[in-house]
């Protein structure tokens, strides 16, 4: 098995389901296609704010002061939220365990989470989100923005404590998805723990030596159970007009802002197309090599984020069209969740497809792009088609 996930030596290689069986209540867990990541404990914290020595020296600097012996390679991991001008901190483990891609399990059935009932509430509901998208859609034809991605959240509650489940959460997304990134990782609250779970295609950035990729999807079909049927949608999606325009604005944006900082940059003229157990997406994968050494894996992400496959263009202004039309906080949602190491080598993922679960509570999160040809009706049922990720993980199969 492939386990080049995480360059330094780390405790032995294990395998990647004993990992996942390991995971506890405030491990950070991310399974790759390329490896298997688990990281427990809190040896010391490094500040992304600061950003005045490079990301390398700031987390060597910070385990040198640890009141731990340096047992474990100095890796920093954790969760960044949508909104970038809140704080923001990675987490260098006291363990780190580390195993090849999770396997396919075809056969898997679907479990639930044992929770036999849920209360519901969807923030807004189907009509509001609809009128929503109308109004960006006039925004977007009167030249005041490009593109915006809205999006709505399901608000599930129950009484029996949800914190033991986000395991078997994670299995059966790994099961149904496993070439997604599927992920936990707790966040820092003030209201209770609070663990961000999902299973997202979207890779936002990784470096591997001087290597670069990043694989912006924008562009959207629900999958069908009907294999001629499903081809046909897939194929109606790459000659969509409308999809490939709200595609192109994201590569146009990621080429942009990598463009200073990468050498040797390689974008594909023409989308190709990704699927997920539940969905078509446009896909394409750009590569090329740091100008600098120093730009740290972290960096790199932090300076796409947020691409226009979550926010939208113009960045501020779309930011402000959500902050108007989207009644409620994303938090970690359409953030992005990783780990990056002193040599500045990481993987750094786009939480779409994802819930953040309280004591009693999930919120689970799915939004899409507006241009200005998006039928809000059609939006609507993009949204409804992407919480079916969460929703079937949780044993949930009714639409919503
Ligand atoms: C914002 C989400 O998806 C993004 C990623 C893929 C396709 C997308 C779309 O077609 O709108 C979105 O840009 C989400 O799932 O919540």
């Amino acid at each position: 098995m492939r386990n080049d996930m995480i360059t330094q030596p780390t405790a032995a290689a294990t395998h990647a389901d004993d990992l996942l069986a390991a995971y506890q209540h405030d491990d950070f867990f991310l399974a790759s296609p390329k490896g298997t990541l688990l990281c427990r404990g809190r040896r010391a914290t490094v500040s992304l704010q600061d950003g005045s020595a490079p990301f390398g020296e700031q987390l060597r600097a910070a385990v040198d002061t640890s009141d731990d012996p340096a047992t474990q390679p100095a890796i920093a991991v954790g969760a960044l939220p949508f909104d970038t001008y809140r704080p923001a901190e990675l987490v260098v483990p006291h363990t780190v365990h580390r195993g090849g891609p999770l396997p396919a399990r075809s056969d898997e059935p679907d479990q639930g989470i044992g929770i036999p009932q849920w209360n519901t509430e969807t923030i807004p509901d189907a009509a509001a989100h609809q009128h929503a998208v109308a109004q960006a859609v006039q925004q977007i034809r009167s030249g005041a923005i490009d593109k915006v991605v809205l999006a709505r959240v399901i608000r599930l509650t129950t009484a029996q404590p949800l914190g033991g489940r986000v395991r078997r959460i994670l299995r059966n997304l790994a099961a149904r998805d496993p070439r997604c990134y599927t992920f936990a990782a707790a966040l820092p609250s003030t209201a209770g723990t609070r663990t961000l779970v999902g299973a997202s295609p979207e890779l936002l950035l990784s470096r591997s030596g001087t290597t670069v990729m990043t694989n912006p999807l924008a562009g959207s079909a629900a999958r069908s159970p009907d294999p001629a049927e499903d081809r046909r949608r897939a194929e109606a999606l790459l000659a969509s007009a409308k999809d490939r325009r709200e595609h192109t604005v994201v590569v146009e944006a990621v080429v942009e802002n990598l463009r200073p900082l990468l050498r040797d940059l390689r974008v594909p003229s023409h989308p190709s197309l990704v699927c997920t157990a539940t969905m078509w997406h446009l896909s394409t994968v750009i590569t090329g090599q740091v100008a600098d050494a120093d730009i740290a894996a972290v960096d790199l992400a932090r300076a796409l984020h947020p691409t226009p496959a979550v926010c939208g263009t113009p960045t501020d202004r779309a930011r402000a069209t959500i902050g108007e039309l989207e009644p409620f906080d994303r938090g970690f949602y359409a953030g992005t969740l990783g780990w990056c190491d002193a040599t500045g080598d990481g993987e750094w993922v786009v939480t779409i497809r994802c819930a953040e679960v309280g004591d009693h509570e999930l919120r689970l999160f799915a939004g899409g792009g507006i241009v200005g040809d998006s039928d809000p009706a059609a939006e609507v049922a993009e949204t409804s088609a992407k919480l079916r990720t969460l929703l079937r993980a949780m044993g949930v199969h009714q639409e919503l």
